[in-house]
This record gives C-alpha cells, structure tokens and sequence, in this order.
C-alpha cells in the first residue's frame, strides 16, 4: 500500500504541492490528473524518492520513502531518451537483473519472457533506434516489468505517440494490470485516457500550491474495449466530471 500524509513539496520559493494525502490500496490503478504545471510529474518524482518531500510522508508498505523504494519502477514519457541506443533490445530489458545477480542466460530468459508479453518477441536483438516509438515505450514498459516491480510509476508514458498505438498500449497496460495485480500511479493529462485505464482518478488543482480536488472512483465494468467502454453512459458522466475538475480546477 502507498500512502501519502499531507505531502508538500517545493523548487525554493515556489510551492508546487500542498498538502497531498493519499491512500492507494495493493492493486489499484490509479491515475492523477491536472492542468498543465499543477505538479503531476513532481508528484510522482517524489513518490519514487528522486526529491524528498519538503513537508509530509510517504511510505509504502508501512516503511517510509527516503530514496527510490525497493522494487519501484519507472516509465517516463521519453522513450527516446530512456533506453540505451549502444545496448539491443533484449539488453535494455535485462538491465536491471544485473543489479539482482543473475546470470547472463537467465537474464536473457526473463527479458525475452517480458519481450513476448510485450508483443516484441521478434526484435530482442535488434536495437532501440531502429524499433518505432510505440515499439520502444513497449521495451521500456517491458523492463519496467521485468523486476515484477510492487509499484510502478508512469509519466505520460503514452503522451507522444500516434492515437492507434496509444490505444494499443493502454490495453496492453490494462492486461499486464489484471494479470499482475501490480499497483500502478499514472499521470496524464489526457481525460479520457485516466477513466478508460484508471480504477481510480485523482484531479489536482491549479497550481501554485495543488491539492487533490477530486478523487473518484471508476465504476465501470473491468474488461474495458476501446469502443464499447467509451461509449458508456457512466464514461461520459466520468469524463465530464473530470474535465470540469481540471477546467475550473475545483
Ligand atoms: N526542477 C525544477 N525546478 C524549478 N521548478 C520546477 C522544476 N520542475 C518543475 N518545476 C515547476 O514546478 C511546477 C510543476 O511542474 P510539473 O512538471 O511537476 O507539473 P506537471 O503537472 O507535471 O506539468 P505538465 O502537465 O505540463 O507536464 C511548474 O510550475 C514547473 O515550472
């Protein structure tokens, strides 16, 4: 369980987060939005224990955060940037083993196991510049997994690819969800993605200074389709009332 008490955060004398508190249960989907600025990215930069928290706490499963917690991990919305272009694919995926003291074949094991969850079975040995973006987020995605992480933080992860392959990628997510069960905090300012993928939408406010002002849950059936989901009266009931929170931030 993630839990956040009354978290404050600033950059010197600018106040970015004003007291956030926050309970995510084992299991839960949660997406954060917000307007532009409001501190969804410093939010999650200090869940994973990259910036300390000015005022507050946070711990998860019961133990404070006073670095990058045990079995964390991250996807950030620049692929690009994120993998190593001088390492292939399945090098990148199996990265982090290295740190678990595995041996090589059985870290090529495990990354080529993820690779084919991932749908990227095919280009282990190929390297990342020669893959597509939505190919590449799906490697970052896959060595995100590849620790099987107890939380996972996800930056606009899908922000800058085509509609199709952001679709494609939300239900990959979704699927790897209801399989794992892992607990996942997702940020994007993309309304309809947070009630498609979350089991749970928090809006924060304008900034300086955001607060939580809104925090729904997303009572729609659990199989979620792109088409049919979307279509459902209680989506866009949801998706109303959530732009009108990040519009008028209240
Ligand atoms: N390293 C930094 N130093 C100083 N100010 C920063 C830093 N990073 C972010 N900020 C400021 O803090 C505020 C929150 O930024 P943050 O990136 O967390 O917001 P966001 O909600 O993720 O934004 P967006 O939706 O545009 O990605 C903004 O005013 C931003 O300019």
């Amino acid at each position: 369980m993630l839990r956040l008490d009354s978290v404050r955060q600033r950059y010197g004398d600018h106040p970015v987060l004003d007291g956030i508190s926050l309970t995510v249960p084992d299991g839960q989907l949660l997406c954060v939005v917000g307007p532009s600025g409001c501190g969804k990215s410093t939010l999650l930069r200090t869940i994973a224990g990259l910036l300390p928290a000015h005022e507050g706490t946070i711990t998860v499963d019961g133990t404070p955060v006073t670095g990058v917690p045990e079995r964390l991990a991250v996807v950030f919305q620049e692929y690009g940037r994120s993998l190593l272009p001088w390492l292939t694919v399945r090098d990148n995926v199996a990265l982090p083993l290295r740190r678990r003291g595995l041996r090589r074949a059985a870290r090529h094991a495990e990354a080529e196991a993820i690779l084919e969850r991932v749908g990227l079975s095919g280009v282990a040995r190929r390297h990342p510049r020669q893959l597509s973006g939505g190919m590449q987020q799906r490697v970052a995605i896959a060595r995100a997994l590849v620790c099987r992480p107890s939380l996972l933080l996800m930056d606009e992860p899908f922000g800058s690819l085509d509609a199709r392959t952001r679709e494609d990628l939300e239900d990959l997510l979704l699927e790897v969800h209801r399989a794992d069960g892992t607990t996942i905090v997702f940020v994007t300012h993309d309304i309809d993605e947070s009630v498609y993928v979350g089991d749970r939408v928090v809006v924060l406010s304008h900034g300086p200074g955001s607060r939580v002002v809104r925090d729904l849950a997303v009572d729609l059936p659990g199989e979620r389709d792109q088409i049919g989901t979307r279509g459902l009266p209680g989506f866009v009931a949801l998706r109303t009332e959530v732009g009108r929170a990040v519009r008028h931030g209240e």
